[in-house]
């Protein structure tokens, strides 16, 4: 806050400025003399000093202008250096308001100073909250803690429970009577029906409506529009119903973000006002027709989750009976063997891996897909269809799904060599070489080995790229990245990643692709059916890379369209399109 003081008899003119936490005071260099005397050495007292040690520090003041701050504290002290001036100042805690008064009048003995929180400082903003529920108490206890006054309308006023300390309660129409503009609305929908009835009471408030439903489309219509109905002269804002009581009580906001909306703006604008000084971040989402959506917030669970986790269970639950009717079942029926224990651990690690790698590809496939359709519509201007804009969206949690099985997968391969039941099919395996009285049991297989060693490599490069990816996918890291940064390790690692996981599948099965003992009852195993999708989009992305493919997709994406819309086309694709 700047301000500027000029006394006519001498001409001293001081200039300033006011913060948060200090005054900052200069006299401008053009007055004449003058008895204002302030420390050029101490530019910034930010101490609780005592008055004497500015004083022996002072010094006139140059004329080139030197300056000093103060803490807010310490505005009192600047009384003695202006000389024959009345300055008033008034400070309201935290929020420093300053009132600046010269008069001269008044001698600097009767300077006249107010002490924070003294009858003379304006009084806080008085805010009412209908309602003395569990939010209501919660938000009367914060807004209390943040500086206003708060008064509560309650159906009891008198035997209500504990309300926070300093709060006053009344009836609904006495506590609307007062001279808060703001009323929280903290009862729940069903009961507003009540509020019509004090509609000459709220005429011209700002009313905010908290409320939240159990279910979505309880009501054919949002709750703040059901309010304004009945009480359409004043301003309803829908807002704040993200928080919880719980939140608000333990003071869990800062930077918080809370959603508004209303018809008016100036209370939205009064409710943003009072959010910020509580701390929470402000967005507004318009007009009140946006409550509904504001209402379905809190409803929400993981949104953008819910596909990747449906199909990761999905792909989980066919794969694991997929394999157990395979492995397990099969064994039991064509060779009368028990190998049920493999359920465990064996056939987890068989799933995860498959899972994984799908998922992954899966996280490439729309963007493929896209470009593809942008190359058939030859335009970049035509929406994508809804199922493919959802997908394009969830790939991160795709992603960090697909990471989630990779690491399980990674985890199981370590322990897998030690169970016992490996270790009793190699040592038997020995024995049984060494009874047919083979003079090498232990024939060493060259390819064999180069094949497991890849295998291994790929596996273990592979998974380092995946953590890179998901790591890289974390906000706060993708967030110091610059666009093409984050566009190269997503897009150029990311499919870096896929062709070395699956050409880990691939070398996994490379001598088995042709034994016909792999098909068991006809099927294909596991590995193999996993690594249809990524080499699908493999190829398909390498047909994107074509130069021919790529030029034109690029100019595409640089807004040019193969066909110039004519009249008819518009028409045409407004009657298919929407
Ligand atoms: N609790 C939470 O964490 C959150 C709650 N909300 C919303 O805030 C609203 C209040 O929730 P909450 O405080 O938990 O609920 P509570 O049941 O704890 O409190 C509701 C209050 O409404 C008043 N009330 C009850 N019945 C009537 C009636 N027939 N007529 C008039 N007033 C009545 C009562 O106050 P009195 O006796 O003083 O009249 C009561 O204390 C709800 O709409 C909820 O969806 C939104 C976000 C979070
Ligand atoms: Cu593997």
């Amino acid at each position: 806050m700047e301000f500027s003081v000029k006394k006519g008899g001498t001409g001293t003119q001081i200039k300033g400025s006011f913060s948060r936490s200090a005054c900052h005071m200069r006299r401008v260099p053009s007055a004449g003399s003058s008895e204002l005397q302030l420390s050029p050495e101490s530019p910034r007292v930010q101490s609780d000093a005592p008055p004497s040690s500015l004083h022996h520090s002072c010094a006139p003041l140059t004329p080139s202008g030197s300056s000093i701050s103060l803490h807010h504290h310490h505005y009192q002290w600047i009384m003695p250096y202006l000389t024959q001036q009345t300055l008033t100042i008034q400070t309201q805690s935290e929020n420093v308001t300053v009132v600046l008064r010269l008069s001269e009048m008044m001698k600097p003995e009767s300077v006249l100073m107010h002490p924070l929180g003294t009858a003379a400082a304006p009084e806080p903003e008085l805010l009412c909250i209908f309602g003395t529920g569990d939010l209501g108490r919660s938000l009367g206890q914060r807004l209390l803690q943040s500086g206003y006054r708060v008064v509560y309308g309650s159906r009891r006023p008198h035997s209500c429970g504990p309300l926070p300390q300093g709060a006053q309660v009344m009836s609904h129409a006495a506590a609307a009577a007062q001279s808060a503009r703001l009323i929280f609305i903290c009862i729940h929908r069903e009961h507003y029906a009540f509020l019509e009835t004090m509609a000459p009471h709220l005429e011209g408030k700002v009313l905010v409506d908290i409320s939240n439903n159990l279910k979505k489309d309880m009501y054919p219509e949002a709750n703040a529009a059901y309010l304004q109905r009945l009480l359409p002269d004043a301003s309803v804002v829908k807002g704040l119903n993200t928080l919880s009581a719980w939140a608000l009580q333990n003071g869990l906001l800062a930077g918080k973000q809370v959603f508004l909306c209303g018809d008016s703006a100036e209370g939205k604008q009064a409710v943003a006002a009072m959010s910020t000084k509580l701390g929470l971040t402000v967005l507004d989402k318009g007009s009140l027709s946006a409550a509904r959506e504001l209402e379905d917030f809190p409803l929400q669970l993981f949104p953008e989750w819910r596909l990747p986790l449906r199909v990761a269970v999905g792909l989980t639950a066919f794969f694991f009976f997929y394999l157990l009717i395979r492995d397990v079942i099969y064994a039991y029926v064509e060779q009368g063997k028990d190998i049920s224990y493999r359920i465990t651990m064996a056939l987890g690690n068989k799933v995860f891996p498959i899972v994984s790698l799908i998922m992954l590809s899966l996280c490439y496939l729309p963007g493929v897909i896209a470009a593809f359709l942008q190359l058939y519509r030859g335009t970049k201007y035509r929406r994508f269809p809804d199922w493919l804009d959802r997908w394009m969206l969830c790939r991160k949690q795709m992603g960090l799904i697909a990471l989630g099985f990779a690491f399980l997968h990674a985890i199981y391969t370590f322990v897998i060599s030690t169970r016992y039941a490996v270790r009793h099919k190699l040592i038997s395996r020995v024995v049984d070489e060494m009874k047919k009285n083979k003079t090498t049991p232990f024939d060493f297989d060259n390819t064999e080995a180069w094949g497991q060693d890849s295998f291994y490599m790929l596996g273990i490069l592979g998974f380092f790229l995946y953590v890179l990816l998901g790591l890289t996918s974390l906000p706060s890291v993708g967030g110091s990245l610059s666009w093409r940064e984050f566009n190269f390790i997503q897009s150029k690692l990311g499919h870096l990643t896929l062709i070395i996981c699956t050409s880990h599948g691939y070398i996994y099965g490379w001598n088995k692709f042709l034994r016909p003992s792999t098909y068991k009852w006809y099927t294909p195993p596991g590995y193999m059916l996993c690594l249809v999708v990524p080499s699908v989009v493999l190829v398909l992305k390498a047909l994107v890379l074509l130069p021919c493919v790529d030029r034109t997709l690029t100019r595409i994406r640089q807004g040019w369209e193969r066909t110039q819309p004519n009249e008819e086309m518009v028409q045409a694709t407004n009657l298919y399109v929407w």
